[in-house]
């Protein structure tokens, strides 16, 4: 029989740890839905004792997700701990994942702790998160630049104080995937009862290396692999879910090993991720990335078409790209727009598909060829839920070489209208000018990327602004626009991050 591997995903804990890939309460409950979807076994849904805010989002998706268990992260510190337990504890299979670092320059400089009171830490932070609950992992944090003889006593004390799962993470993205592999067969041979437990890999990407150690991991007996969407994660972020899963289905022959995910739900969970935190992947990246499947070269395209298997060794579609038999433009009709829409993964209320399919005819008539990703902002994949919201009515910019710019911009929230005019040195913080007057907020812009989401020349563009608030450093709200027009796209997205946080 195949050897089935746990998918512990962490996207909502490491991958938050990405600069920039903060998310609000709705994002994280958002996408812990989509991993329940996707068929992921383990949601690592955050650091409970980071904040508030993350303790109070483990919770509320500890009670919503049922076909998933859900974990939060805890230092050895009982404080620790405790709110770990009082965040998961409603979850329908808590679990609690302590870690304790173990190479000699983490407990030198880092914890100032001897080898000796790292084991006794160990053995009295799992013991004590035993008592709570029965769902316990231990992380020998910077297993793989530790002492192999004392990372093997460090796991034996963790084992004997109940943990279920070992991991034993590449914090640092460290080893070659055969190192990482003599690694785990040296804890089995050298650790008693690792048959009665399942070992865990996390392995970071910083050599380009995070998946093949994992993969090589799972040959030597790993039997939970923790990654992330798109690979999102510290530094140079985590082994990706996405490579890690195909390449198991892919290469079954090899591997033989099965995952309990969804693969059609990749792409779209892929989406999304890069829609909420505004990190868009490579399109070189392997699985989701725009070119996976795309075929320039003559030769290439002159072989597929005979056969998708000469240069394709997995379908768009096992991943959830759906092939464009249909092109969507402005003569299309409400059926095939509704089911594109299905292919892709969306199905909405009547409702929606009615205001959806207005504004598609309204860009069809600007655009020859809606695409995927036009429909994706049609129906703005993330929408601002919430009793504020402000809507942009109109704007006009007056601009020149030799002039100040200056904006008006008219805002609506509810039934109250806004006006407001403004003077800069272009036509994006002229607008933002206004709208800071409109909102009265002091908004500190973070960052500002723009870019073409189509190809073409008549392409839809994507404003992302990171934005604080008020002074405040802490919360980095990302807001996203689309439009034809760029500065239009620039408005929508500014004023998208400010109902975000005023909804927050
Ligand atoms: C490899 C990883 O990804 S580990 C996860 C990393 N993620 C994060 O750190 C994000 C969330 N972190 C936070 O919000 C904060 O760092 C907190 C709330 C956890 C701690 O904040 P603070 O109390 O202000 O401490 P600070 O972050 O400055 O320093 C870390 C402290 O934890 C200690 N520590 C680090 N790891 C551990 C551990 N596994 N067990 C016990 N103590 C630990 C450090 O030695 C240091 O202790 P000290 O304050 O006595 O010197
Ligand atoms: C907490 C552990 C698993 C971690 O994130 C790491 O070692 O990178």
């Amino acid at each position: 029989m195949s050897k089935q591997i746990r998918i512990f995903d962490t996207t909502l804990r490491d991958g938050e740890q990405s600069p920039g890939c903060s998310m609000n309460l709705s994002e994280k409950i958002e996408v812990a839905r989509q991993l329940e979807t996707l068929g992921v076994d383990i949601i690592e849904a955050g650091f409970a004792i980071a904040s508030p805010g993350d303790a109070a989002a483990i919770a509320t998706i500890a009670n919503t997700v049922k076909n998933s268990t859900v974990c939060s992260l805890a230092r050895c510190v009982e404080k620790d701990i405790d709110v770990a337990y009082s965040s998961v504890k409603d979850a329908v299979d808590p679990r609690i994942h302590v870690f304790l670092a173990t190479s000699p320059v983490h407990m030198e400089y880092k914890l100032k702790m001897k080898p000796e009171e790292v084991l006794e830490s160990v053995a009295h932070h799992v013991a004590y998160t035993t008592k709570l609950l029965s769902n316990v992992e231990f992380s020998a944090e910077d297993a793989t630049r530790s002492d192999w003889d004392f990372l093997c006593r460090v796991v034996d004390v963790a084992i004997k104080n109940g943990a279920t799962t070992i991991n034993i993470p590449d914090t640092t993205g460290y080893l070659t995937p055969d190192e990482y592999a003599n690694l785990i067969r040296y804890i089995r041979e050298h650790v008693d009862g690792t048959e009665n437990i399942i070992l865990s890999c996390h392995n970071h990407n910083d050599l380009g290396m995070g998946v093949a150690n994992s993969l090589a991991g799972i040959q030597a007996g790993i039997g939970q692999v923790e990654c992330t969407i798109n690979g999102i994660g510290e530094r140079a972020g985590n082994a990706s879910l996405e490579e890690i899963v195909m390449a198991l289905k892919t290469r079954k022959d090899f591997f033989d090993a099965d995952t309990r995910i969804d693969t059609t739900q990749i792409y779209r969970s892929s989406r999304m991720i890069q829609t909420i935190t505004g990190v868009p992947v490579a399109p070189t990246k392997p699985i989701v990335g725009a070119n996976a499947f795309a075929h320039e070269s003559g030769i290439h395209q002159h072989g597929v078409l005979n056969n998708k298997s000469t240069y394709e060794i997995m379908t768009p579609e096992s991943v959830g790209i759906p092939q464009n038999a249909i092109v969507l433009g402005k003569h299309s009709g409400r059926h095939a727009f509704e089911a594109r829409l299905k292919d892709l993964g969306y199905t909405l209320s009547k409702e929606k598909i009615d205001k959806a399919f207005a504004k598609f005819k309204v860009l069809a008539d600007k655009k020859k060829v809606i695409k995927d990703r036009d429909l994706e902002a049609l129906i703005g994949v993330v929408p601002v839920s919430g009793p504020v919201r402000y809507t942009l009515k109109q704007y006009v910019i007056n601009s020149g070489n030799t002039i100040s710019t200056t904006a008006v911009v008219k805002m609506t929230k509810g039934d109250e209208e806004f006006e407001r005019a403004a003077l800069s040195d272009g036509p994006i913080n002229a607008s933002y000018a206004a709208i800071n007057k409109i909102t009265g907020l002091k908004i500190e812009l973070q960052d500002y990327s723009l870019r073409a989401l189509t190809d073409g020349q008549d392409a839809q563009s994507e404003a992302v602004v990171k934005m604080t608030f008020d002074g405040s450093e802490d919360e980095v709200v990302t807001g996203r626009g689309v439009s034809v027009d760029i500065v239009e796209a620039s408005i929508k997205a500014y004023i998208n991050g400010i109902n975000k946080y005023l909804n927050s």
